[in-house]
C-alpha cells in the first residue's frame, strides 16, 4: 500500500535540504504543491515551491470544499496562510509521495487520508543549533528578515510542545545533527514503509 510520507519540524531543523535529498535518493517519490498567500521570496517560482495565491482564492477553496487543511500565521509582514488543496495533485493509487508541513497540518491529512495512509518524519535539531542555523540562514538573503527569524523560533516552542507531540502520536524524532546518517536513516523507513 503506498503512502504519505510527511516530514514536519520546528523552523531550521533541515525539512526543505532533506526533502531535497531524499527526492534525489528516491526519485520516485512523488512530491504535492502546496498553496500560500505569503509573498513570494527571491529565488522561489510559483508552482515549484507553492502555488502563490491570493485571500479571493483561499475563499473560492473553501466555498468549493476543497480545503483538505489550512494554517494561518500572524507574522511581521500580516497574516500568512497555507493549505494543500484537493486539486487532483495527490492519488494513493499512483505511487507513494512525500511532503513538508506542521503538527497542525499532520493532524488534518491525518483525518482526511486516514493514520495508516500517512506517515510522520519528525526532524529536531537541538535549539542552541538550530537558532544558529536559521539566523546564519536569513544572513544570507538580500534583505533578512530577523524579526521574523525571531517570532518563528518562538511560535515553534508552543507549536511543537511536548504535549502536542504526544497528541499527534509522534513516537520516533530523527535529529539533525549530521545530514547523511538522518538521511540514511529516513531513507530506510521511506524503502520499509514503517518507522
Ligand atoms: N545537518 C546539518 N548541518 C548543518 N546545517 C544544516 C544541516 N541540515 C540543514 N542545515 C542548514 O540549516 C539551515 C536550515 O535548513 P532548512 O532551510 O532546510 O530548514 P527548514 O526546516 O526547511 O526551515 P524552515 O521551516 O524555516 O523553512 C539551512 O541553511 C541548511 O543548509
Ligand atoms: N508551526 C508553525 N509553522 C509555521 C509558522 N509560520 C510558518 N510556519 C510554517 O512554515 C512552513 C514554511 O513556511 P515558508 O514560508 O518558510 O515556506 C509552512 O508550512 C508554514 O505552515 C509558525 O508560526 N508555526
Amino acid at each position: 500500500m503506498n503512502k504519505l510520507f510527511y516530514i514536519m519540524g520546528k523552523s531550521a531543523t533541515g525539512k526543505d535540504s532533506l526533502y531535497k535529498h531524499i527526492k534525489e535518493e528516491i526519485p520516485s517519490l512523488k512530491t504535492v504543491v502546496p498553496y500560500t498567500t505569503r509573498p513570494i521570496r527571491e529565488g522561489e517560482k510559483d508552482g515549484e515551491e507553492y502555488y502563490f495565491v491570493t485571500e479571493e482564492d483561499f475563499k473560492k477553496f473553501k466555498e468549493e470544499g476543497r480545503m483538505i487543511e489550512q494554517r494561518a500565521y500572524h507574522t511581521v509582514h500580516g497574516v500568512w496562510r497555507y493549505a494543500t488543496v484537493d486539486d487532483g495533485q495527490i492519488d494513493l493509487n499512483k505511487g507513494n509521495y512525500l511532503m513538508i508541513g506542521t503538527l497542525e497540518s499532520y493532524q488534518k491529512m491525518k483525518e482526511y487520508y486516514g493514520e495508516k495512509n500517512i506517515l510522520p518524519l519528525y526532524i529536531e535539531v537541538e535549539d542552541g543549533e538550530r537558532l544558529i542555523r536559521s539566523i546564519e540562514r536569513e544572513k544570507r538573503q538580500n534583505v533578512p528578515k530577523y524579526a521574523e527569524t525571531c517570532r518563528r523560533f518562538l511560535a515553534d516552542e508552543q507549536d511543537f510542545s511536548k504535549e502536542n507531540l504526544e497528541q499527534a502520536g509522534i513516537t520516533r524524532k530523527f535529529t539533525n545533527d549530521n545530514i547523511r546518517k538522518v538521511l540514511d536513516e529516513i531513507t530506510e523507513v521511506i524503502v520499509n514503509g514503517e518507522l
